[in-house]
């Protein structure tokens, strides 16, 4: 059988996605190789996603590729993933996820959140509001670029600390840097954190696609990252908002789905948590958007607008 072709971007968290996925398909006897490419959010460092506006900016290149066919799976953080697939294209699988805290790093042992007048590395417009609201005293700075280059800017002072999803963190192998561990339930991580999202087109040989589900998808996480995306793709038109969105799965099968959004100064604040059977993943994504949304959401959002022109 021809090796089924991977498209990721290259940056070093995304290659060693690939290959996790690359091992999986392996154990599951499909072969696999793994196509990098570079996408416009690799190119364009010196401004934040929030002003380059475009919608997935990680994923056009790969998903270009697919639809030319020449690959015919691509693997993206799921994070990264827009909250609407163009009919072609389809998500088949989501990986088992890995813990989905945000995490600060630093290289003083020493570092303390609670410390007066720390910067603190983000371009999330996300995690800018958040810390805005649950740590006042810290300013932030800009930090774009892949976790090399911004564990490089830590390094060289440009910042105290490097706020970052733990998920890249651990598989890039920086655990050892992580001073401090926010909490999920205040720092509420973004739609599919800590997940890796495979892509493939519609049209994709449908025997070949149950295989690949079959080595791939955890259907767990795919019940939470349904729900997640649900929300967000109720609360927006794709460009990138502080909101934020986290399911779980509990052991008697209750998906429990917590997610809102946040104003950029950080003092206003809508979040709504809601609980459903995961066969109804999709209705509790959509139902704690439109109680968001109609309890002061919906102004936040239209503000966020305004702010951006
Ligand atoms: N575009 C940024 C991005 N997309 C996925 C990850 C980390 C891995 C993950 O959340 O799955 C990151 C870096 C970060 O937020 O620290």
């Amino acid at each position: 059988m021809n090796p089924i072709r991977l498209a990721t971007r290259s940056s070093r968290l995304a290659l060693w996605q690939a290959e996790r996925v690359a091992y999986l398909l392996g154990q599951a006897g499909l072969p696999s190789e793994i196509v990098p490419m570079t996408t416009i959010g690799d190119q364009v460092l010196d401004r934040s996603l929030a002003k380059i506006g475009a919608k997935g900016v990680f994923t056009e290149e790969l998903e270009e590729s697919l639809r030319r066919g020449e690959t015919h799976l691509a693997v993206h953080s799921a994070k990264d993933v827009q909250s609407s697939i163009p009919d072609d294209l389809e998500l088949l699988a989501f990986l088992e996820r890995e813990r989905v805290n945000d995490v600060v790093l630093s290289f003083n042992e020493q570092f303390s959140l609670d410390k007066p007048g720390i910067v603190l590395g983000t371009s999330s417009t996300r995690r800018k509001a958040q810390l805005r609201r649950f740590y006042p005293e810290a300013t932030t700075a800009e930090a774009r670029g892949n976790l090399q280059t911004r564990l490089r800017k830590l390094e060289e002072g440009q910042y105290d600390g490097l706020v970052l999803a733990y998920a890249g963190v651990h598989r890039m192998g920086y655990d050892h840097l992580v001073r401090h561990t926010l909490s999920e339930t205040r720092f509420v991580p973004a739609t599919g954190q800590g997940s890796v999202a495979v892509e493939c087109a519609r049209d994709l040989d449908a025997d070949l696609k149950i295989r690949i589900q079959a080595a791939l998808d955890h259907p767990a996480t795919h019940a939470c990252l349904r729900a997640e995306r649900a929300f967000l793709q109720t609360m927006e038109g794709g460009c990138s908002i502080p909101s934020f969105a986290l399911a779980t799965l509990n052991a008697a099968g209750g998906l429990h789905l917590h997610a809102g959004i946040i104003s950029l100064s950080g003092e206003e604040y809508v979040d709504d948590t809601q609980t459903a059977p995961a066969a109804d993943a999709y209705r509790l994504g959509t139902s704690v958007a439109d109680s968001v949304l109609g309890r002061g959401g919906r102004e936040i959002l239209a503000s966020i607008r305004e702010h951006r022109g």
